[in-house]
């Protein structure tokens, strides 16, 4: 409620405080009376039950008018009008009043440290409380956090008790105050900042607690939230403080993790390193900050953008996972790091997989899981997927899962040695143990390795039998990544923003544009050829049968020789089986297209649209091998 002064105070005479008058009002939901007038230095205090605040006022020796609500125990400098600041009331400092401890505030310390504690998420609070209680801090507190700090017997001194306003508008309006922000972007170094604060009665903070509403897990809840509720969910005082205690961090200590709790206590128990603790701290907080208001943006992006998928700015807020050991190559320093935007986070992928065993992952590995993983989950029966450098070498889906493992090595076994293994089903005891002992195809003897084995779950068995394979083996426990999401790819300079490949084979419409008609079994072999070719390296091509992988060619700078390779390591099993391209054959004739009729295949699928689709029609016609147009490419470069 607002001060209303009824009666002008006397122009300050200077005649100093034997002739100071003194009024004295009381101040009753917003009407204030003048009671009476006087030449005296005594306080007269009058209260009636309605009253909330009882205000005196006398004349000083400065020429200053003073005015003080006791209730409030806040004292107000009135400017005289000869002063140019006529009817301004302003807190000044010392307020005599205040140096007695009122019973909720608890008397600060010979140096009067504060805290300010404000969290959403008050893990750890109460360990927090106590330490900085018992090395005398005064703290500070909204709400719930002082609630919750008073339930577990940490004295509080409430936020508005500092502020004297009540928290308002729903919450929107608790810390948003000179009282609060002053005293903690004061730069303490600066006379005239240290000045301004006495004079408006207002109190340093040393340390800064906050962390966020949870918009992030309450727009991402199941079931989601209104637009309303969203909103309400951003939160801005918490922000406003955390920024200003971090760009004064020089003289504020800024935490917003609860795992920084025990760091900040050593560090004021004195045993940490000052700057830069303190620096760290602030860097935290601008980057807790940051994340949140990306959160924020991209919710509202899609709130607003009519499904447009590309913003025209995006800012991913990532979170480190772990330093690696090195990058590709041993001279390069790297790291990875896991998504945190809204569309990203829960959305599975290599990078949030659980690693139960092994040595740890390094660049390479991450990049080979990740092609295996994305690859085995294109498939809905059980199938397993051996991965070398990013290419799938060896797929194969079998009712058997154990079967599917033996074919899928078999299929290129001197590249599957080292290589990455997936599967799209529980690895339990049974299929472990096959891991475990399978001996390479290509000598009988000699027990396969691998690098990682990647699954959605493992039984507890199969984990046991599996780490007794070898020390390093990882494994990985993977969730299938979400249809819909958007890949983004460094080049120099930028980045490169796509919607992922993630056509699914309901979606792809095999046209059969030859004479020859595929047979059921042919059109099974022609699908699953072109889920593999998805996965390999443009220019790709794949040769499959009976579910299984036969060979394949990846990453030639042409098609033809692609092909070749393909079919070399498919070898005779190539006669009457599917060939899958990732894009069309340029050319058919004395080409790709006629290779592979004169080498056998069954059927070809590829997407078709070349100005040549004709010769390619015309060369199976001329073979009597079946030629299937997708309309879809799947270019990987
Ligand atoms: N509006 C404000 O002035 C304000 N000041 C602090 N908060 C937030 O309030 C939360 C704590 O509230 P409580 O202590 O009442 O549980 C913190 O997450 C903090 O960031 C605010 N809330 C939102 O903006």
């Amino acid at each position: 409620m607002p001060l209303q002064l009824l009666t002008s105070p006397p122009a300050a005479s200077g005649s100093g405080r034997a002739s100071a008058s003194y009024f004295l009002f009381w101040y009753s939901h917003s009407r204030c009376h003048h009671r009476a007038q006087g030449v005296s230095h005594t306080l007269s205090l009058s209260r009636s039950s309605s009253s909330q605040c009882i205000y005196f006022i006398f004349a000083t020796s400065d020429d200053r008018i003073l005015l003080g609500p006791v209730f409030c125990r806040r004292l107000l400098s009135f400017c005289p009008a000869s002063r140019g600041g006529c009817a301004q009331w302003r807190p000044i400092r010392p307020e005599p009043w205040s140096r007695a401890p009122s019973p909720r505030r608890p008397a600060p310390l010979s140096g009067g440290k504060q805290a300010l504690i404000s969290l959403s998420d008050k893990s750890d609070l109460a360990f927090l409380g106590k330490g900085l209680q018992d090395l005398g801090y005064t703290i500070v507190s909204t709400g719930g956090t002082a609630s919750a700090l008073e339930k577990a017997g940490v004295s509080v001194v409430k936020v508005e008790e500092v502020t004297k306003f009540p928290e308002m508008l729903d919450g929107r309006v608790k810390t948003l105050h000179p009282s609060i922000h002053g005293g903690i972007l004061a730069r303490r170094d600066h006379n005239h900042h240290m000045e301004a604060l006495e004079k408006h009665g207002i109190s340093t903070f040393d340390i800064v607690v906050v962390n966020l509403y949870p918009f992030y897990e309450k727009v991402t809840s199941t079931g989601g939230v209104s637009f309303e509720d969203g909103i309400e969910n951003i939160d801005i005082g918490g922000p406003t403080m955390i920024r200003a205690a971090a760009k004064n961090h020089k003289d504020v200590l800024v935490v917003v993790d609860h795992k920084d709790y025990p760091e900040l206590l050593q560090f004021l128990q004195g045993k940490q390193d000052g700057e830069q603790f303190r620096r760290k701290l602030a860097w935290k907080a601008f980057q807790h900050v940051a994340a949140y208001d990306s959160a924020v943006s991209e919710w509202l992006w899609r709130q607003s953008a009519g499904g447009e998928k590309f913003p025209p700015a995006l800012t991913v807020p990532l979170t480190r996972i772990s330093t690696l050991r090195y990058g590709e190559n041993p001279h390069q320093k790297a790291s990875v790091y896991a998504d945190d935007s809204l569309s990203v986070v829960n959305a599975g992928g290599i990078a949030t997989a659980i690693q139960h065993h092994g040595k740890e992952m390094s660049y390479n590995n991450y990049l080979d899981a990740d092609a295996a993983w994305n690859c085995v989950s294109e498939f809905r029966s059980p199938t397993c997927v051996v991965v070398k450098h990013t290419n799938p070498c060896g797929v194969a889906s079998r009712a058997d899962i154990l079967e599917a493992y033996r074919l899928a090595v078999r299929a290129d076994p001197v590249s599957a040695f080292g290589g990455i293994v997936a599967f799209n089903t529980e690895v339990d005891e049974d299929l472990a143990r096959e891991i475990r002992e399978f001996r390479s195809p290509t000598d009988g003897e000699t027990r396969m390795f691998y690098e990682i084995v990647v699954a959605p779950g493992y039984t507890e068995k199969g984990l046991e039998v599996l780490r007794g394979k070898s020390k390093t083996l990882r494994i990985l426990e993977a969730k299938k990544v979400e249809k819909g999401m958007l890949s983004l790819r460094q080049v120099g300079g930028g980045w490169l923003a796509q919607e992922s490949d993630d056509l699914v084979p309901e979606e792809i419409d095999f046209k059969v544009v030859s004479e020859k008609q595929p047979q059921e079994g042919e059109l099974r072999d022609a699908e699953f050829a072109w889920l593999c070719v998805k996965h390999v390296k443009s220019n790709a091509i794949v040769i499959a049968k009976n579910n299984c992988m036969l060979g394949m060619g990846s990453g030639q700078p042409n098609r033809l020789e692609s092909l070749r390779i393909a079919f070399r390591k498919a070898g005779q099993e190539a006669q009457g089986a599917a060939l899958a391209s990732d894009a069309f054959f340029p050319f058919a004739w004395k080409d790709a297209v006629e290779e592979a009729c004169e080498s056998g295949i069954g059927v070809i699928a590829e997407p078709g649209g070349s100005i040549r689709d004709q010769d390619a029609i015309d060369c199976c016609n001329k073979y009597g091998v079946s030629l299937l147009f997708t309309n879809v490419r799947h270019f990987r470069h």
